[in-house]
Order: C-alpha cells, then sequence, then structure tokens
C-alpha cells in the first residue's frame, strides 16, 4: 500500500527505486533529451514560499552521511553526503544526474543555476560532489525521490585527491603528473571548452611543484586568460598578477589584470595595471588602446560628460552593452528617513540636469517579456558566483522580507570551500525589489510607432538606493544598458532624490495596493500623504466620477495616452466635448482645495484634460487647446495661468515650470501638452508664446528621454 507523502515528511522513505531502474529511467530520458546547442535553457525561478538558505559552512563542518540516511521533504542542516556521479547528465531547467554513495546507494541528483562558466552545469559523469545541507525532495512518483541542489554554492566538486572523499569513491588521480594536466588543459582550451581548461589548470597548479616558479607563472596566466573569456573578472585579475615573474614579459600580466579590472568597471585599478604594462611595454598599441579606453572611462566618471547622440548610434537589439563608465559622484547613499537607505545629492542640481549616469551592474540582452525576468535571474546567480566582488555590491542591496537571517552587509565576500556563497532566495528577493525595466532606447520608446513592451531587465546598483515617489524629483531613461538620472526640478544640497518605480496610477488606493504588493510599503509622498486626507466617501465619489468621465471620452475613440503622449482624436461631436467636459468640471469639483491647493497633482482629471486638449485640437479650436493643455499642466501639479482667457496666458513664461513646482510629476504628457500649447499659440499667431512653449517643451524631451532630441520623433 502507498504511503501518504505528508507522513513521510521528515522520515527515510521505507523503500526507494533501485540503482538499476534509476539507471534505466535515466537512460530513456537521455535518449528523448534534445541536446541542440543553442536552444535557451529554462531557467527554474525561485519560489519564494519555499525560501531556505544556502549553506554558508565548509564541508569539513559538516557531518558526512550516507544516501540511505535522507529524510522526505527535509534540510539536513549540519549534514553533507559525498558522492560520485555514474551517469552522463540530463540537461534541462537543471542537471539531473544518477549519483552513488560509499556504500552503493543510488539517487538522483538534480543541480540548478549552475553558470556555463563552471564545470558543474554539466555535472560530468565521474566527477565527485559534495553537496551541504541537502534536501531530499519526492518526486511524485510513488517511490520516486531526488536530491535537490538550489544554491549553486551548495554542491562542491571535490578534487580527485581530496582526503575528504571516502576510500570506496577515490579514483587515484586520473592523470599522473602536472605536466598532464597542463596538456589536458590546453587540449581543452582549445576545444574551446572553458570550464575543463580552468579545471585542468588547476589540477596542473596543485600538482606542481610549489617553488617552481617558472611552471606555475605560464599556467596562471592561460587559466588568467580562460577566466577572462568566461567572464570571472576576480579571479583572471588575482592569476594575472600571479603570473609575474619580474621579466619582461610582465607586461602581459598587467595587461590582463587591466582587462580584468575593466570588466569589473573598476577602471582606477585598470589604469594601474595598464600603466604597469605600459612602462614595460611602450610600444604595445593595444596596450596603449586599452589605456586610452579606461582614461575615457574615468573621464565620464569624473565629469558626467558623455556622447549620447553616438551612444544612441551604437546601440542596438545586438548590442546594448554600451562601453562607458558611470557617473555616480553628484549622489551618494545615506540613511533615509523613508525607508532603510537612500540616494542624497553630493551638490546642489538645477532641473534638467543629470543626477547620474549608472551602467547597469547587470542586464541580460533579453527584451522578450516573457523571458526578461527569468534571464536577469539566471545572470545574476551566473555572474554573482563568478564575481564574489560584485556578489558582495549586490547582496547588500534590499531583498524584501526572506523568511531567514541574511547576512547582507558583508566586507568581505563569502567565501566557503572555495566558491562565493550565493543565496538564490535572496538573489530572487534582490532582483523583484530592485530591478528596472529598460527598453532599448528612451527615445525610440517615445514614438507612437515603437512596438509596446519590448523591455529589458536590469539591475543598477547606485540606482537600486532610491526609494520611490509618485511626485519624484528626477526621472530616469535608458540608451541601452545606461540609466541617465536628471533633476525634474531645482535639487538643493543633501536633498534626498526620489524616482517613481512604476508609472502611477491616477487612485491613491489603488496604486498604494500596487506598492504594497510589489514592494512591501506604502507610499508617503506629498500626493499619497495629501490625498489619504480625503474622506473614504470622497475616494468613492471620485472613482465613480472617474468611471463616468472615462466611459463618455471612450464612446468615441480613445485618447491614445500611451508612450509617445497623446495623439489625435479625429473630429468629435460637439454634444461629446460638452458631456466629457461637464463630467470633467464635475470631477474637478470633488477635489478639495485643503487637499490639493492649487499645485497638487490632480491625477484623476489628466485623462479627460488630454482628452479635452485632443477634442477641441481636431475641430481646430485653438483658444480652447490652450485651455485645456494648461489644465493638463495643472494637473500634473505643474504652476502655470488659471482661466480660459487667451490674453492672460500670454503673461507667463513656460520655461520657468520646472523651477516653480514643487510637487509636480514631470512626464511625456507633459511635453506633449507644451507642444500642442505650441502649436496652438502659433496658430493664433503669438509667435513668442509659441517659441517659448517649444523650447520648454523640448527642455522636458531632454528630461524625458535623457538628452536634446528633436520633438519631431513624436510624430514618428
Ligand atoms: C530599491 S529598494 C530602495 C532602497 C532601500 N530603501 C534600501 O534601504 O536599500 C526598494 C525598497 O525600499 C522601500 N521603499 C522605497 N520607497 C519607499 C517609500 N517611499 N516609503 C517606504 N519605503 C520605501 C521598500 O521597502 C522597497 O521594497
Amino acid at each position: 500500500m502507498a504511503v501518504a507523502v505528508a507522513d513521510l515528511k521528515g522520515k527515510v522513505p521505507p523503500r526507494r527505486l533501485p540503482k538499476e531502474e534509476l539507471a534505466r529511467t535515466h537512460k530513456a530520458h537521455l535518449k528523448k533529451q534534445d541536446l541542440t546547442p543553442d536552444a535557451p535553457r529554462p531557467v527554474k525561478q525561485p519560489i519564494m514560499e519555499e525560501a531556505y538558505p544556502a549553506s554558508t559552512r565548509p564541508i569539513r563542518d559538516l557531518d558526512i552521511i550516507s544516501l540511505g540516511e535522507l529524510r522526505v521533504e527535509t534540510h539536513h542542516r549540519g549534514q553533507g553526503i559525498i558522492v560520485k556521479v555514474i551517469s552522463p547528465p540530463y540537461i534541462g531547467a537543471g542537471v539531473v544526474s544518477i549519483v552513488e554513495d560509499e556504500f552503493g546507494n543510488a539517487d538522483k541528483l538534480a543541480v540548478y543555476n549552475q553558470g556555463d562558466s563552471s564545470i558543474l552545469s554539466g555535472v560530468p559523469e565521474g566527477c565527485i560532489v559534495a553537496v551541504k545541507e541537502p534536501y531530499y525532495k519526492h518526486n511524485g512518483a510513488e517511490n520516486d525521490y531526488m536530491i535537490c541542489v538550489d544554491h549553486p554554492s551548495d554542491v562542491i566538486l571535490l578534487r580527485f585527491t581530496d582526503p575528504i572523499i571516502p576510500e570506496p569513491l577515490r579514483l587515484g588521480p586520473l592523470l599522473k603528473s602536472a605536466e598532464d594536466w597542463r596538456t589536458a588543459g590546453d587540449k581543452a582550451f582549445i576545444e574551446r571548452d572553458f570550464p575543463t581548461a580552468v579545471f585542468c589548470y588547476t589540477e596542473a597548479l596543485e600538482a606542481a611543484d610549489e617553488k617552481d616558479k617558472a611552471f606555475r607563472a605560464p599556467i596562471c596566466a592561460k587559466r588568467a586568460g580562460t577566466n577572462l573569456i568566461l567572464c570571472r573578472y576576480d579571479t583572471a585579475k588575482a592569476d594575472a598578477l600571479a603570473s609575474r615573474t619580474g621579466g619582461l614579459s610582465d607586461w602581459k600580466a598587467y595587461y590582463s589584470a587591466g582587462r580584468a579590472a575593466y570588466g569589473l568597471c573598476d577602471y582606477a585599478t585598470s589604469k594601474v595595471h595598464l600603466e604597469e604594462a605600459l612602462k614595460i611595454n611602450p610600444d604595445g598599441s593595444g596596450v596603449r588602446r586599452e589605456y586610452e579606453r579606461c582614461l575615457a572611462r574615468l573621464r565620464e566618471e569624473e565629469h558626467g560628460k558623455y556622447d549620447f547622440a553616438a551612444m544612441l548610434d551604437a546601440v542596438s537589439p545586438q548590442s546594448v552593452h554600451m562601453d562607458n563608465g558611470s557617473f555616480l559622484r553628484a549622489t551618494r547613499v545615506a540613511e533615509s528617513k523613508h525607508h532603510g537607505r537612500g540616494l542624497f545629492t553630493t551638490r546642489a542640481l538645477k532641473a534638467g540636469d543629470i543626477v547620474f549616469v549608472e551602467k547597469a551592474t547587470l542586464m541580460p540582452n533579453q527584451y522578450e517579456p516573457a523571458r526578461a525576468s527569468a534571464a536577469l535571474y539566471a545572470m545574476m546567480v551566473r555572474q554573482l558566483c563568478d564575481n564574489p566582488s560584485l556578489a558582495q555590491t549586490v547582496m547588500q542591496l534590499y531583498p524584501g522580507q526572506l523568511p531567514y537571517d541574511q547576512d547582507r552587509h558583508q566586507e568581505q565576500p563569502h567565501i566557503v570551500d572555495g566558491v562565493q556563497v550565493v543565496d538564490v532566495f535572496a538573489v530572487e528577493g534582490i532582483r523583484t525589489k530592485n530591478c528596472f525595466s529598460a527598453p532599448l532606447s528612451t527615445l525610440e520608446d517615445t514614438k507612437p510607432s515603437s512596438p509596446e513592451g519590448r523591455m529589458a531587465k536590469g539591475l543598477w546598483a547606485h540606482a537600486s538606493y532610491m526609494n520611490h515617489s509618485c511626485v519624484p524629483n528626477t526621472m530616469r531613461s535608458f540608451i541601452g544598458d545606461m540609466l541617465i538620472s536628471r533633476a525634474t526640478r531645482d535639487i538643493a544640497e543633501g536633498e534626498e532624490i526620489f524616482q517613481q518605480y512604476v508609472p502611477v496610477r491616477a487612485l491613491v488606493d489603488l496604486r498604494n495596493a500596487q506598492f504594497r504588493e510589489g514592494w512591501g510599503f506604502e507610499c508617503g509622498c506629498a500626493l499619497c500623504g495629501g490625498e489619504r486626507r480625503s474622506s473614504s466617501a470622497m475616494l468613492e465619489k471620485r472613482k465613480e466620477a472617474l468611471q463616468a468621465v472615462e466611459k463618455a471620452c471612450n464612446k468615441k475613440q480613445a485618447v491614445k495616452a500611451g508612450k509617445g503622449g497623446v495623439t489625435g482624436i479625429g473630429i468629435v461631436p460637439d454634444a461629446t466635448i460638452r458631456q466629457v467636459d461637464k463630467l470633467m468640471r464635475q470631477l474637478e469639483d470633488l477635489h478639495e482645495p485643503d487637499v490639493y491647493g492649487d499645485l497638487m497633482p490632480r491625477l484623476t482629471l489628466i485623462y479627460p484634460s488630454n482628452w479635452l486638449v485632443e477634442a477641441h485640437r481636431g475641430r481646430k479650436n485653438h483658444v480652447k487647446v490652450i485651455k485645456y493643455a494648461l489644465k493638463v499642466l495643472r494637473n500634473f501639479g505643474f504652476n502655470v495661468p488659471r482661466g480660459d482667457d487667451v490674453a492672460t496666458t500670454t503673461m507667463w513664461e513656460p520655461g520657468q515650470i520646472f523651477t516653480t513646482s514643487p510637487t509636480a510629476l514631470m512626464t511625456i504628457h507633459v511635453v506633449a501638452a507644451l507642444r500642442r500649447l505650441a502649436g496652438a499659440y502659433d496658430a493664433l499667431d503669438q509667435r513668442e508664446m509659441a517659441e517659448r512653449c517649444a523650447v520648454a517643451a523640448k527642455f522636458g524631451y531632454t528630461m524625458v528621454t535623457g538628452f536634446e532630441n528633436d520633438l519631431n520623433a513624436l510624430d514618428q
């Protein structure tokens, strides 16, 4: 009779599939395996409800148990297993292999989240691995269980000579000498099997005499080069420096170390190494080129000056990783009164100024919405395993609530048993709380013709310290993997800077539900704080009034208020316009003066006021276009003239709205409204006002797209 799985939790199963049956089924799976080399490997994203911490204990501190002692649905804290892999791998979202312990017990081992740079991404047959604090899982079918490894640092590839390996599993050295391992490494390198090459070079170094510098140095150099190819920059740098002999060829060691530091975006260190290389080899044109490139990055870091137009030219769907440095020095991380840490200015900034420009810490070139999140997660895990210094930066970011304590503020990389500890649940928490969606370029994305939703997901570690506000003082834009943050109003030195995590919903309760759900906070910005003072009866009335006015607008063609701002809606009957106007006035009356005053944004009114701009534009009623475009600006919280009289509306300076509106919300729709104003003033022969509005629109468009651009892009 089958035993209920729930009854087995925490117990050794009474029966497991015998080794022969495991091997037979595995073979059948292997036969069906699709080994198309370029097919994207599915990613097993962690389920946060099942979160458990990565092992942080060295294998030598754990009690080694046999497979026969594994208990179902249990994390074996304080225990570990050592097993030999006795089957080829089945490669899917993870790698499934059959393993055997020293007593001849066999089981299935599923290893997830190993990157391609690791030899364990394929868990080769014959290798001996230790699994630290394993989880033993019921696999669905009767008597079918599996050891599941989510955290990549929980499985360790043991060296064949490691004394921890029990006698029956010992193979003895596979190759006889350090020279043999070096040759095997060279062969693997030529075959482009880089993880195996690194493994063999490591074995060669372990087998070689510690004092034999002449033998060791070239192997270190080869391992450095291989690690550079694998983007394992920390070890590449260490290997490169270890390959120095004090001779003339040391320029190569410094050159490789410089390139590795460049790969880590540590341009100051890169410069130091490249200067050493140039001292030895002043004529090396490759080194000189690399050095010049490094100096250009340092200038960007120092001055924040970029050729954005050239960057835009360089970006393409195939090439999104820009060769640029990050300008971060106008901001710094400090404690925030809103939550944890925040970003603060180190100098006063003017509206429109660059606040910071940051190259993505990690951003995969994946713009398919269905794949973008998984691609970022997989990249984070892989790169963090491969580069401990990067792990140190990323693991300090806010991970949200995990069911266990996680040591985030590490002074040093957390390396145990020679590998960086990577907790995949913490990584996933960090991803969800800190990542941004990024179009290939914001400029392209503002064009009405650009396709919807083509966004990559990325992580910008510095920007991650920014807290949210619904009426923020900065806005972000993208060119490839570069994030550009600009001030939307004047910001004093030492002021906290905020951004909108997502475009905010008009109704205070709906948008806060989204913040609670996505990020676990209630927004305390001026707008949310103010709107919470409205009675719930008033909130309800506004909701109903908004629905009524939206319904009236949508009776005719909806205003396309999408990415490119508002686009035309053709000729709308007078009666509809009158009805929308009336409903909008009713909605306006539901905004209490003591909550909204003259300048607090009234987000529910933006859609109908935009609609009325377009409706009057369709009828060439320029006076009304001006009236409603001014309302759009007012509803975003900008300080603009009130009233219907066009004469009074010639008495204002559109360029100043960005400096006189302390709680305004800057969006592409503001640019669109300024543009409509320019068009209407022009049609009314008020050239100077038209020009001023056009200049203000262009200024706003710089904030939106990150750099100066022609407004005509909005018509494409
Ligand atoms: C990207 S992090 C921002 C940096 C974070 N404050 C820290 O200490 O690392 C996002 C998290 O910050 C918090 N947060 C952001 N904006 C907030 C706000 N306006 N009020 C309260 N908490 C906020 C939320 O917990 C959110 O999940």
